[in-house]
């Protein structure tokens, strides 16, 4: 009979099986498949990092023995670690052996070192290369330094971050906290750190997240009954940088874990990078504790650019895009749009559409036309997030309860009105606005909004509501 990676795994299992407690092979084996056999290696898939630490902890000798009999003495295993959207993201974090399927983003890539950096001492049947996982750093390259301008607004935090980079866990910066206003650049520094780190030390595992991504993955681990899965995958990195910590408000499950994450971190000497838009004493329904955490290291804020550092910024885009703009047009815009470095950008964006897209100069006015439409647009941006939290401090609930699946009325109606808002007052798609409002789908949010409309016009306590809130929104 021909001998195959799965005949090999088979007859492993019926020793081990014969030689363990029925629940432990149950829970332990049962979910391995055998994946390769080359020569005297057998490569078995395991679906997760912290489901393969177990295995060699715990049944590393059992292992041993049953290969041996299989193999001879110089068998090895391989583990694959596999985490099938372990995180339930669209995206999730893959990890495999280095050699095969690499990501499309190979400078995002990054060897996860595990326990033992040197495992032939302890298990000498286990070859060398399996501790190289891949995992994605997620980090966008086109947010580096060279690329991010620095003025008096940005000096402090920027050389903060250069000396993070330059010694990741080595400075006082530990945490290194960015923080300051809408569109000022805060992911854009953190991804500079962190792609910075990677170019200087590949072999550390960066990791960028969202505070709303860990969130949700944090939530799916609960569902899926691997929350210790989730914590370990995370107290592995060596640099960690979650974007938009305010996030965290009144969620006090993922802030209870992403102390203890913070805190391993930490205390390994691992470097923590993280941004929000606001002061750590601004923050609310943030834990005490953690909110001290933040204080540790330094926070440092990204103020509105200066006239001198925008027209730097613009020009610096100008000339990355190759496009030619006379300086007094560059003036104006820089002069107009003060307060937000990506409403400066786009507005330098639609004027050079403008003007290709009708063949038409690119002059004063038409800049004057733009730089007004953008600014009116765009004070009415505003996110989901702040729209959920007016709507329940006006019906005095929290976040999570407007978010519940429950059918309570008054529950219901607040959520609703949330959707509607979100639907009236920013860009966001309806799929996306059920995903950020209690994770419904987008014919739910379609019949929020028909609701509220319907319900204004009926119910005039329910007018009320919409015309209050909408004050609360500003808008
Ligand atoms: N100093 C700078 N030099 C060059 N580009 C910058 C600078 N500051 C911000 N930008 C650009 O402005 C845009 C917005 O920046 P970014 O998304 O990092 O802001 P943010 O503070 O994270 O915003 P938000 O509060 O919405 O999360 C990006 O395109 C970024 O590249």
């Amino acid at each position: 009979m021909e001998v195959t990676a799965q005949s090999v795994w088979k007859n492993c299992l019926s020793f081990i099986k014969d030689n363990i407690q029925p629940q432990a092979y149950k829970t332990w084996f049962e979910p391995i498949t055998a994946v390769k056999l080359t020569d005297n290696a057998l490569s078995i898939q395991v679906p997760s990092k912290f489901f393969y630490e177990w295995l060699e902890e715990h049944y590393v000798k059992i292992l041993k023995v049953a290969l041996n009999k299989e193999l001879g003495d110089r068998a090895k295993l391989v583990y694959v670690i596999k985490m099938e959207n372990t995180y339930g993201n669209k995206q999730p974090f893959t990890e495999k052996i280095p050699s095969s399927n690499r990501s499309a983003v190979k400078s995002q890539d990054v060897d996860i070192p595990l326990k033992n950096k040197n495992p032939e001492l302890k298990n000498p049947f286990i070859i060398p290369g399996i501790r190289n996982v891949k995992i994605e750093s997620q980090l966008n390259p086109n947010y580096n330094f060279e690329n991010f301008l620095e003025g008096d607004s940005n000096r402090l935090a920027r050389n903060a971050g250069l000396a993070v980079a330059n010694k990741p866990g080595g400075t006082s910066f530990n945490p290194l906290l960015i923080f300051g206003g809408v569109g000022l650049g805060k992911t854009h520094l953190a991804h500079a750190i962190g792609i910075d780190i990677k170019d200087k030390y590949p072999e550390k595992t960066v990791l960028y997240i969202s505070a709303e991504k860990f969130t949700q993955q944090y939530i799916d681990s609960v569902k899926k009954n691997n929350r210790n899965d989730f914590i370990h995958f995370y107290q592995i990195i060596d640099v960690l940088i979650i974007d938009d910590v305010q996030f965290l408000s009144g969620k006090t499950g993922t802030q209870d874990v992403f102390f203890h994450i913070f805190n391993h971190l930490h205390q390994n000497g691992k470097q923590v990078i993280l941004t929000s838009d606001k002061a750590p004493v601004d923050m609310q329904d943030i834990e005490q504790r953690l909110l001290s955490r933040f204080k540790w290291g330094l926070s440092a804020e990204l103020q509105s650019p200066d006239f001198e550092t925008r027209v730097s910024i613009l020009k610096n885009k100008l000339y990355r895009d190759g496009v030619e703009m006379p300086d007094d047009i560059v003036d104006y815009v820089a002069k107009h749009i003060k307060t937000n470095v990506r409403e400066l950008e786009g507005a330098i964006i639609s004027l050079i559409a403008q003007s290709s897209f009708n063949k038409k100069e690119i002059t004063i006015s038409l800049a004057k036309e733009i730089v007004e439409k953008f600014v009116k647009n765009t004070k009415r941006e505003v996110s989901i997030d702040y729209i959920q939290k007016v709507v329940s401090d006006y019906f005095q609930m929290d976040v999570d309860t407007l978010q519940s699946k429950t059918r309570k009325r008054h529950i219901v109606q607040a959520r609703q009105l949330a959707m509607f808002f979100a639907k009236k007052y920013t860009k966001a798609s309806l799929a996306s606005i059920g995903s950020q409002i209690g994770k419904r789908d987008h014919a739910t949010v379609l019949h929020a909004c028909k609701t509220v409309d319907n319900l204004s016009s009926t119910d005039k306590q329910f007018r009320k509501y919409v015309e209050d809130i909408a004050k609360k929104l500003a808008l």
